[in-house]
């Protein structure tokens, strides 16, 4: 059978250690997330949050469950890849609390680095970049290095970055906790936009009280289980009204 397109996750499981001293902490998780969707997964500390993200980055291996990105079979019982960093490189987008730019390069080389290393021309990238730049209202910055822009412009141009070589799946680890409630808002609005443009299925980790209320389902992670939730889907109205459509390769 195909599997569906987006994140699909099946009876996923990590322990780490053996013996008497291991832990399980995915338990059997299982969570869908639809391409142009964007949900939050959300639990205490110690719940398996960063075990969750860092399985479906490919960063480290499950013991076992089915894991499923882009309508692919990444992992069953074992990777069916056998380039994990192309994987990564080229199919999931990365977005941290701290945007992590590289300082010594332009915000438009920060962003058309990736799609270089995947194989683009130099001139196709950093016009790939200059698109993305533009729909994130950051194409005025291009020239700038990343210490010359506020918090709230380095944070777009690290969603640029996460969006650019087109990944069907985006992994955003509390995006917004640095931010004060406008910018964290605008973050999730400009992820919401930009998940229903490229069709990109996006799983936000998160505590921020400021963004919960606008996710509109949400998976709850407590001790290995997810357990899924509707949200409340708020302030999200006015999502598409800043960006102009455009159509990309
Ligand atoms: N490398 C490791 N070796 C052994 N146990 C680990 C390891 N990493 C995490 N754990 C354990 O797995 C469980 C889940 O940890 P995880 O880091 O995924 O939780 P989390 O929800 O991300 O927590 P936090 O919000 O505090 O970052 C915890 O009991 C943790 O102690």
């Amino acid at each position: 059978m195909q599997p569906a397109v987006g994140i699909t996750l099946t009876a996923l499981r990590k322990r780490y250690g053996a013996g008497d001293t291991a832990v399980d902490a995915l338990k059997g998780v299982n969570l869908h997330v639809a391409p142009g969707e964007v949900v939050g997964l959300v639990g205490p500390s110690g719940s398996g949050k960063s075990t969750l993200l860092k399985c479906l980055g490919a960063v480290i291996e499950p013991t076992g469950g089915r894991m499923a990105i882009g309508g692919d079979v990444i992992y069953d019982d074992g990777w069916k890849l056998r380039d994990l960093r192309a994987l990564r490189r080229d199919r999931i987008g990365f977005v941290f609390q701290a945007p992590h730019l590289i300082p010594f390069l332009n915000v438009t080389d920060n962003v058309a680095l990736l799609p270089m290393l995947a194989g683009l021309s130099d001139r196709e990238a950093r016009t790939r970049a200059h698109e993305l730049l533009a729909a994130l209202d950051v194409a005025h910055r291009a020239d700038a290095l990343p210490a010359q822009l506020s918090g709230g412009e380095q944070q777009r141009v690290s969603i640029a970055r996460a969006l650019v070589n087109h990944p069907p799946v985006i992994l955003a680890d509390e995006p917004t906790a640095p931010l004060d409630s406008v910018r964290a808002l605008s973050v999730i609005r400009i992820l919401n936009a930009m998940a229903r443009r490229y069709q990109t299925a996006v799983i936000v980790v998160t505590h921020d009280e400021k963004i919960i209320p606008t996710f509109r389902r949400i998976y709850h992670i407590r001790d290995g289980i997810t357990h899924e939730e509707a949200g409340e889907g708020r302030g999200l109205e006015e999502s598409v009204a800043p960006l102009t459509p455009r159509s990309i390769s």
